[in-house]
């Protein structure tokens, strides 16, 4: 048996402090052939990510993926980034055509410096055989796989030849596989990163369930190299998603990759369509997250990410807000 717990039921102990101001401390990642200001990166879904926010992620030092549902966009916008002078970094499935595409890649030299097969159940055949077929057409670009939920998982797609593997099974914010089909780490994905993280050799993406900046801390505890966040970067005003007025207050919309509305099809649905609070300015909230993990790494006694994985931590089930419900 093993633990199971998630971000609200843990809390990281401190250290003492060995730095005169929490800007000293260093919050910037190496992932893949870059180096990133902070180990997060927004979701590939479409009311997360878009071109204009690649582009200004990518030209500020950011890790970004972008989306695969706009398939006949991705070879241009590829194009457009690289006369730029700026990464590509793009997402694919395991449909037959994925495979015409990755050739066509390299046929035509337009080669992303990332790659990301987006996939509800990576830990399958169909996405092994994608690994070996961009692996062998396509041996520079960095490639991510997922999605996983297990360590057994993690090493058959690091086996395969992905470069980085990505964990997180159903705990999204619009997620609705939990419920469908019973199935997943929603509820326990931060130990589900333990687990994959102890197997990993390669670097791992926490992906989902991320409500706080303090749950970006805690999953870098944990064995995460790189988190992925959807809900809390889809609320802002530069997000591509509708921006509507209830009530007198501004809601952004934000909806699963998964949905009868992405899909456009009421057939294997895995996710819903909600809103979520309108937050201001993307820079803002990136900036809060790059103190807020400043300050993490102050409390655990040292100057860069690689002081939180040592931290000590406690269980303190689902009690962590406690006299904070009003936040
Ligand atoms: N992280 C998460 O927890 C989840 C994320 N998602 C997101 O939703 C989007 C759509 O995902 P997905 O449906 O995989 O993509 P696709 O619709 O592109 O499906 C990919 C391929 O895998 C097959 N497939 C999908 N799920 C399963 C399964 N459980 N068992 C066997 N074969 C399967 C599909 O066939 P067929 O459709 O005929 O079965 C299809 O051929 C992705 O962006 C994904 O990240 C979706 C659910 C969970
Ligand atoms: N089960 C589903 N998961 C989905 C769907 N669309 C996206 N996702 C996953 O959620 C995370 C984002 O989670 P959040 O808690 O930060 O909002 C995203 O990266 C995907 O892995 C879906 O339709 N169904």
């Amino acid at each position: 048996m093993f633990d199971v717990f998630d971000y609200e039921d843990i809390q990281l102990i401190p250290n003492k402090c060995i730095v005169k101001s929490r800007s000293e401390c260093d919050t910037s990642i190496q992932f893949g052939p870059k180096t990133f200001k902070i180990p997060v990166v927004p979701a590939n879904m479409q009311t997360v990510m878009n071109e204009e926010l690649a582009e200004w992620f990518a030209a500020n030092d950011y890790f970004y993926i972008m989306h695969r549902f706009d398939e006949a966009a991705r070879i241009p916008f590829i194009k457009k980034m690289h006369d730029k002078g700026l990464f590509a970094s793009i997402s694919v499935g395991v449909k037959d055509n994925e495979y015409a595409f990755v050739e066509e890649l390299k046929n035509s030299d337009i080669i992303p410096e990332y790659m990301t097969i987006d996939i509800a159940h990576g830990h399958s055949d169909q996405v092994i055989e994608m690994i070996k077929h961009i692996k062998k057409h396509l041996p520079g670009t960095f490639l991510i796989a997922g999605n996983v939920g297990t360590p057994e998982a993690v090493r058959e797609l690091e086996n395969a030849g992905a470069d980085a593997t990505k964990v997180g099974i159903g705990p999204g914010r619009v997620c609705i596989t939990k419920i469908k089909t019973g199935f997943g780490t929603g509820g326990w994905q931060l130990a589900a990163i333990k687990l994959c993280a102890k197997a990993a050799r390669k670097p791992i993406i926490a992906d989902g369930g991320i409500r706080t900046h303090g749950d970006i801390a805690k999953s870098i505890r944990f064995g995460a190299d790189m988190v992925m966040v959807g809900s809390l970067f889809a609320a802002h005003e530069e997000s591509p998603g509708e921006t509507v007025e209830l009530d007198g207050k501004l809601y952004k919309e934000y909806f699963g990759s998964a949905s009868e509305f992405q899909k456009g099809e009421k057939k294997n649905v895995e996710g819903k369509k909600m809103f979520v609070e309108h937050k201001g300015s993307l820079q803002d909230t990136l900036t809060e997250m790059q103190q807020d993990l400043q300050s993490s790494i102050s409390y655990a006694g040292g100057r860069d990410l690689e002081s939180i994985r040592k931290v000590d931590y406690v269980v303190v089930k689902n009690s962590i807000f406690n006299g904070d419900m009003d936040r």
